[in-house]
């Protein structure tokens, strides 16, 4: 990696009581990267993403954020979204009656210089990011239209778009495709290569290897809170990368054979 990695975890290690969630985790996302993050249940994903992204602190271990080391005591969401890091959860909160326009601006509002909410502003900032920055193509769908008319892929589109509109240059993408349809599958997998298109990172937490490594630069592998697999996607087959996980799950003797 050339330039600065946006963000830098150097043995990072997280603990709940007796469990050990993250064991001396050291993993580097660059720019305009789309990363998958790949592991069993319980292999630690959800918990590197809360520590990267400010919602938990590490047990031990530092984080760099542009090279700059991020004091983990006053680290949180908020920070983390200052640094343009920002997650889109599965069910990321959208005001179902709400326009879609109006869901773009849920609590960043456009103002006028009479302090009052632009409207027309919104309303056509809103359309440049459905048509140009997520590539949105529903049929019949414009900025009026209410978020209960929505797809589950165009809901994450409408997440990730917002994201992007706010300048997030790392957007954490937590199992976006689960209880979707292929056709939803297909467009969400649209959307993560516009975050690509519009120069910025990604982080993909998936279980379907398919989709991870259609659409991923670089996976991943978690298991048992360690990295098991830091490599280009390039560099392993659908296959070979399926042939991994299941290593993963031999006993010592069979692997050994
Ligand atoms: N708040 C917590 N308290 C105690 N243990 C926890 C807590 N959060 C996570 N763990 C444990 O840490 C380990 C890693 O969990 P984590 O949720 O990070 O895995 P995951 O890879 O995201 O799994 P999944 O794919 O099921 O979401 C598990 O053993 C889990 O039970």
């Amino acid at each position: 990696m050339t330039s600065t990695p946006i963000v830098r975890l150097e043995n990072v290690r997280k603990q709940y009581g007796k469990v050990v969630s993250l064991k001396n985790v050291t993993l580097e996302i660059g720019a305009n990267e789309i990363v998958g993050l790949i592991g069993d249940n319980g292999a630690g994903k959800s918990t590197l993403i809360k520590v990267l992204t400010g919602v938990e602190q590490p047990s031990s271990g530092t984080i760099y954020v542009r090279g700059q080391k991020i004091d983990a005591a006053s680290y949180s969401v908020k920070e983390a979204h200052k640094l343009k890091i920002e997650t889109v959860y599965q069910d990321s909160s959208l005001g179902e009656k709400q326009p879609l326009w109006r869901n773009f601006f849920v609590g960043r509002p456009l103002t006028n210089r009479f302090g009052f909410i632009d409207v027309k502003a919104e309303k056509r900032i809103a359309n440049e990011i459905m048509r140009s920055t997520i590539g949105f193509r529903g049929v019949g769908i414009d900025v009026d239209t209410p978020v209960s008319r929505l797809s589950g892929g165009e809901r994450q589109g409408v997440a990730i778009g917002r994201a992007m509109h706010f300048d997030s240059d790392l957007i954490v993408l937590d199992e976006p495709t689960v209880a979707l349809a292929l056709k939803e599958v297909n467009k969400v997998l649209d959307f993560i290569r516009s975050i690509k298109a519009g120069g910025r990172s990604c982080i993909y937490i998936e279980h379907n290897i398919h989709h991870v490594h259609e659409v991923c630069d670089r996976l991943v592998v978690l298991d048992r809170g360690e990295i098991a697999l830091d490599a280009p996607t390039a560099s392993l087959t659908y296959t070979e990368l399926t042939d991994f996980l299941m290593s993963l799950h031999k006993p010592a003797v069979a692997a050994a054979n």
